[in-house]
């Protein structure tokens, strides 16, 4: 047998990640199709109908899905016969695919590791480190899977050591119930149940790359305990009503899956982990003939959908004459077609606004009256203006907004799901609005970008504030000038 050499492992990866960055794997293809059929919700369907042509446009374009193209995270497992012609560790071999793909200038991915987690969160510009998980196994192959996980759904993770009495399912719905929409639903949820604490979360994630199969499962039934409860689960979560982007609807899951592994007689330690719209991830097998090929899947797995009704219904509004009746006069759930000026600041620009404003200084841009995008876009490439620039979760720019609205005249947030009790009471006070576009849905929306500069606190890479100009960009009406939500409306009157 050839050996495995380490160009075999960082090609393989490299391409794995372009890949998984532009398609979507077939069975989400299938399974966001049939929740698309079968949502009766309009604004959930237009949600999915968005994110479903959004994926078949990166598929065509080969674009990122989304513009958060993820965190590199790497499933090695090594079988123990295996002929191996590595000089170096693994993490170095692994984090030179990873620059090699979100460094390439046909499709640069978006590099958003930063550092150091707690002090200057400063990017490392090329996406590494990767996060890699490591097995011996019996055989004399090298098994990979590589996918790459956006922030917004990490950061909805929850784990509890549960009372091994308690239900696991009880746990799971609560949990969810809690999360908001900042995971961008729907998707999948991943559960490891069992094993040490740092077994269940690895399970979790795991459990993300296996395929989308529940619907064969309820035609067949539940073979096991486990079966039962991904059934349970699943149908549980879907009842919560939650719906995609967290606007009401009939799925919020499209799959549930579930790890398990013993465990101490006195614990039940229990880990979610949920993926997004932009669930991506590739599986291959190394044996030494050479690096893994990708295939791109047939174009006709997409449903045929245009979004065209949709946008008839839309009302256009103009952001540079935006007045306080016509803000006043919009309501949760309107659907909108944006044109005008937008600046972008999402996280480490919202920090730093708000230390400027502490000091007493100017911002350096004027954002009176003015609409604010919260999105950290991909670069662009050959003719475009910007690269995929989908909305990023406005929840983590709550604790800003009273300052912003207060301090600068700001009128109009953009973002994604929901907005927290602080951010709509200042968004009341301030006779404000919030406005959501479509989470993974990224290189729709940057399709109504035709114009993008940086203007300001260009060493935040893609954090930087951009002026750009819009035209008919799509979005909702999320929260009103009363501070009224579409996050509480709409799941309200889908729970079952
Ligand atoms: O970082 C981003 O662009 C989005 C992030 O994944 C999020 O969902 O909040």
């Amino acid at each position: 047998m050839k050996p495995i050499t380490e160009s075999h492992v960082i090609d393989s990866i490299a391409e794995a990640l372009q890949f998984i960055a532009c398609y979507h794997p077939p069975d989400f293809v299938a399974a966001m199709a049939a929740a698309h059929a079968r949502e009766e919700s309009p604004a959930a369907r237009d949600a999915i109908a968005q994110i479903l042509v959004n994926s078949r446009m990166c598929a065509l374009g080969q674009r990122p899905i989304c513009q958060d193209t993820g965190v590199a995270n790497v499933f090695v497992d090594i079988g123990v016969q295996a002929r191996l012609d590595w000089q170096r560790p693994l993490q170095e071999i692994v984090d030179d695919a990873v620059r090699r793909a979100y460094l390439l200038d046909t499709n640069p991915l978006r590099a958003s590791v930063v550092r150091d987690p707690f002090d200057t969160r400063k990017n490392t510009g090329d996406n590494t480190p990767a996060m890699i998980l490591t097995r011996m196994v019996a055989g004399d192959r090298v098994d990979i899977t590589v996918s790459a996980k956006g922030g917004g759904s990490e950061n909805k993770t929850r784990f509890a050591v549960l009372n091994p009495s308690a239900s696991v399912a009880d746990w799971v719905v609560e949990q969810v119930r809690g999360m908001g929409a900042g995971w961008c639903p729907p998707g999948m949820l991943g559960i490891g149940i069992g094993g040490s604490v740092d077994r269940a979360m690895a399970m979790a994630k795991e459990a993300l790359n296996d395929p989308i199969d529940i619907d064969d499962l309820r035609a067949r039934g539940p073979r096991d305990a486990a079966d039962a409860l991904r059934l349970e689960i699943c149908d549980r979560v879907n009842a919560l009503g939650i719906g995609a982007q967290g606007l009401g609807g009939l799925t919020s899951v499209l799959d549930v899956k579930i790890r398990h592994f013993p465990t101490h007689a006195a614990s039940l330690p229990v880990a979610l982990i949920p993926n997004c719209a932009a669930t991506r991830h590739v599986h291959f097998t190394l044996d030494g003939s050479g690096p893994a090929a990708f295939a791109p899947p047939d174009l006709s797995l997409w449903p045929d959908i245009t979004l065209k009704t949709a946008a008839a219904q839309a009302r256009r509004i103009d952001l540079d004459a935006l007045d306080q009746d016509l803000l006043d006069s919009l309501q949760p759930g309107d659907r909108l077609l944006l044109s005008g000026t937008l600046y972008t600041g999402r996280d480490a620009a919202h920090k730093r606004m708000v230390e400027v404003l502490d000091r007493g200084e100017a911002l350096p841009v004027d954002l009176r009256g003015r609409a604010i995008y919260y999105v950290g876009p991909v670069d662009p490439v050959r003719n475009e203006v910007i690269g995929p620039a989908g909305p990023t979760t406005s929840t983590r720019m709550d604790r800003f907004t009273d300052r912003v609205l207060r301090d600068t005249g700001l009128k109009v947030m953009i973002g994604k799901a929901e907005r927290g009790p602080e951010a709509l009471r200042a968004i009341a006070e301030h006779g404000a609005v919030y406005m959501i576009a479509v989470g993974g849905a990224a290189y729709l929306v940057a399709q109504a970008i035709r114009e993008a500069e940086p203007v300001a606190w260009t060493d935040l890479g893609m954090e930087a504030i951009y002026r750009l100009r819009v035209e008919d960009m799509p979005v909702m009406l999320a929260v009103d000038t009363q501070g009224r939500s579409i996050h509480e409306i709409g799941p309200k009157a889908w729970r079952r």
